[in-house]
């Protein structure tokens, strides 16, 4: 199947002209041979179970301890604070702080996450769980088991399922705290935080354990709460680019060089080296990538997004500070960061979002990014509306993404023929793909992220995922099964409440099919819950059948569209706001409003051709310098 994607041929298409330019711990399970481990295993085992069970738990600020949090957990509970209305409102603070300036909490790090509709605890704040509810592992067994069907997508490349982790990490990040709480060992069973996912007995994949490790999300303070248990987001939930620049005030500084308004690199062009980072290290020379976002090393397609920006944000930094020679590095460093989030906001909302969500629905709900050019401006800044990360997206909807995985990765050659390939599970939290040769792949991976397909977007996870996340010795994760107990560990309403929150009808188990489901998921759902009122939210809304022009099902739409409406009218600082000098020019909007991502690819990485969008896989490719560059010589600062 991989190889026959490789041969596909439009990079057939002469261009001529074109120059290369631009916790379950081990208890005798299924022991999975791990390859090109330079270290000795158990180093291996030891630090991959730590990063597994912090990140697994959400427990990532831990993980970069050389960016002290500036915020201590107390800040979930922020007290008052003033916000600057002088010059420096021009820019975002790191924190996200002071944006909506009635309350200058909202959508900042490390505050609690809002709601759409109130959470549905089983007993207090206990998970949403009922003695006869499934196993998340049987959901996951009975709805999201591709069984070894690798269907991919005819439409969409690796980096449109690239495109949506990165956006998932600039607006969510939620912490757990027990993170290294071995809850399968029974002496833990009756922690607060332990809420194991029981393995079915004749699980086919699981076939001598009996449970999988799962710890609950950390519990924001209640005293500054009225309602019930909430969770924490760790970033700023704007579209800030913040899994570039970091969540404080401490994690930027730390990123930053001291210099010319640039970000540090690595002396050949690379991300840095967090020396505390907890990735694995397959040959001595590798090293963590530091990062904005402590996920980043997860598995090498995000690593590469976040190499995408930080070499954008140089180059573009370089340029203002030859434009403008007087700028300080703190101007060239926030003028930098202010048109790198703008293209962050402009790639999501005029190329990744009308895929996701579909262009009649972004025209309805007045999502769509305007090109007039005379009155480039949106004017919808609503201050009452609370910008904040939602928890039924960040733990149900956004995460449609994981049908998208694909199981492998490749290096492909100018030509897009397959040079090499590996196993997405020999991926995780290792930098070795994009390290190798000094980085001299990293081209070689930029064509596979933009040439070849995804997996559809149905209710299938490929095995890599759904058997062998963050698989080690005799050990593994269910990334569906994860998104199932999440759900339930948050409190999160069921699918039919979901449905009537969205105006849409409720499904009646005496229906044949259940509305908005094919047959097949209709039948599984019914055959999986008691009742009509324990569907999960995951397992409902991502079984519906999508609808036209969209890949999301009505129920996921629903959210989508909320989520999406509050981050773009509900953020001050939105890339298309007339600010006076603290917004563009109409020019320089223009200039923005121009650029794709595919541009972006040209101008980092050594590819002479691409797709105008590069999230479509059909899209023909051009050469790259026909795609019109970003104008700095608009931000000369004749006032210097
Ligand atoms: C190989 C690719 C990926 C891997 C290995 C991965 C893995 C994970 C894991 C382990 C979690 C935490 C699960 C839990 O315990 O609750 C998670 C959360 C999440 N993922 Fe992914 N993911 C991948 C791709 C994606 C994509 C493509 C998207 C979206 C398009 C996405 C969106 C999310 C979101 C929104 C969360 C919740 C973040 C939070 O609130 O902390 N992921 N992912
Ligand atoms: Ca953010």
């Amino acid at each position: 199947m991989h190889e026959d994607i490789a041969r596909e041929n439009d990079y057939k298409t002469t261009c001529t002209g074109c120059v290369g330019q631009s916790g379950y711990r081990a208890q005798g399970g299924k022991v999975t041979e791990i390859k090109r481990t330079a270290r000795p295993m158990q180093d291996f085992v030891a630090t991959t179970l730590l990063f597994l069970i912090k990140y697994a738990s959400g427990n990532l600020d831990e993980m970069m301890p050389n960016l002290p949090n500036q915020e201590p957990s107390s800040v979930e509970c922020p007290g008052s604070f003033t916000c600057n209305t002088d010059d420096t409102d021009r820019y975002r603070t790191a924190n996200g702080a002071c944006n909506n300036l009635i309350n200058p909490s909202l959508g900042m790090s490390f505050t609690p996450q809002a709601r759409f509709i109130p959470p549905m605890y089983s007993d207090g704040d206990a998970p949403r769980d009922y003695l006869d509810m499934p196993s998340a592992r049987l959901v996951s067994n009975k709805l999201f088991d591709a069984k070894n069907t690798t269907i991919f997508s005819t439409i969409h490349t690796v980096q449109f399922m690239a495109h949506g982790q990165f956006l998932a990490h600039d607006v969510a990040a939620t912490p757990g705290e027990g993170a290294d709480l071995d809850c399968c060992d029974p002496t833990n069973a009756l922690k607060k935080d332990c809420y194991v996912i029981p393995v079915p007995d004749d699980d086919p994949f699981f076939k001598s354990i009996t449970c999988l490790n799962f710890v609950r999300s950390s519990a924001a303070d209640k005293s500054c709460m009225t309602g019930q248990r909430e969770q924490i987001n760790d970033v700023t939930s704007f579209i800030d680019g913040s899994m570039v620049y970091g969540s404080t005030e401490e994690q930027m500084s730390n990123l930053r060089d001291t210099q010319g308004g640039l970000l540090k690199m690595s002396p050949s062009g690379l991300l840095p080296e967090n020396p505390y980072g907890e990735c694995r290290k397959i040959l001595p020379e590798h090293h963590c990538h530091l990062a904005g976002d402590s996920r980043v090393d997860e598995i090498p397609h995000l690593g590469m997004n976040h190499l995408l920006l930080v070499r954008q944000h140089n180059a573009i930094a370089k340029k203002l500070q030859e434009i403008n020679p007087n700028w300080s590095n703190e101007i060239v460093f926030q003028e930098t960061r202010k048109i790198i989030i703008a293209l962050i906001q402009h790639i999501t909302y005029n190329e990744y979002l009308p895929i996701m969500l579909g262009k009649k629905a972004m025209n309805r709900h007045s999502l769509r990014i305007r090109r007039r050019r005379r009155n480039p401006f949106n004017y919808q800044y609503d201050q009452d509306l609370d910008p904040r990360i939602r928890n039924s997206f960040a733990t149900a909807a956004l995460r449609i993404g994981h049908t998208l995985v694909v199981p492998s990765l490749a290096y492909l050659s100018g030509e897009y023929g397959t040079l090499y390939r590996e196993n997405l599970d020999d991926n995780f939290f290792s930098t070795h793909m994009i390290l190798k040769d000094d980085g001299n792949h990293t081209d070689n991976i930029a064509r596979w992220l933009t040439h070849e397909q995804c997996m559809k977007a149905d209710r299938f996870f490929q095995p890599e995922v759904r058997n062998k996340l963050f698989k080690m010795e005799g050990t593994s994760h269910d990334l569906a099964a994860r998104n199932i107990q999440r759900g339930r560990d948050h409190g999160l309403p069921d699918y039919n409440t979901w449905r009537q929150f969205c105006g849409l009808i409720p499904i009646k188990f005496c229906d044949d099919p259940i509305v908005d489901h094919d047959k097949e998921s209709s039948d599984k759902i019914k055959e999986l819950y008691r009742h009509e009122s324990h569907i999960d939210l995951y397992a409902g809304a991502i079984s519906e059948t999508a609808k036209e022009g969209s890949l999301l099902g009505p129920t996921f739409q629903c959210i989508f569209i909320r989520q999406f409406q509050a981050l773009k009218n509900g953020d001050r600082h939105w890339y298309e706001r007339r600010r006076g000098k603290a917004g563009f020019t109409r020019d320089q909007l223009n200039s923005i409003k121009s650029m794709r991502l595919s541009k972006l690819f040209c101008d980092n990485f050594n590819l002479s051709k691409i797709q105008p969008n590069v999230f479509l896989k059909r899209n023909k490719k051009v050469c790259c310098k026909d795609f019109p560059s970003l104008n700095l010589e608009l931000w000369k600062d004749m006032s210097q």
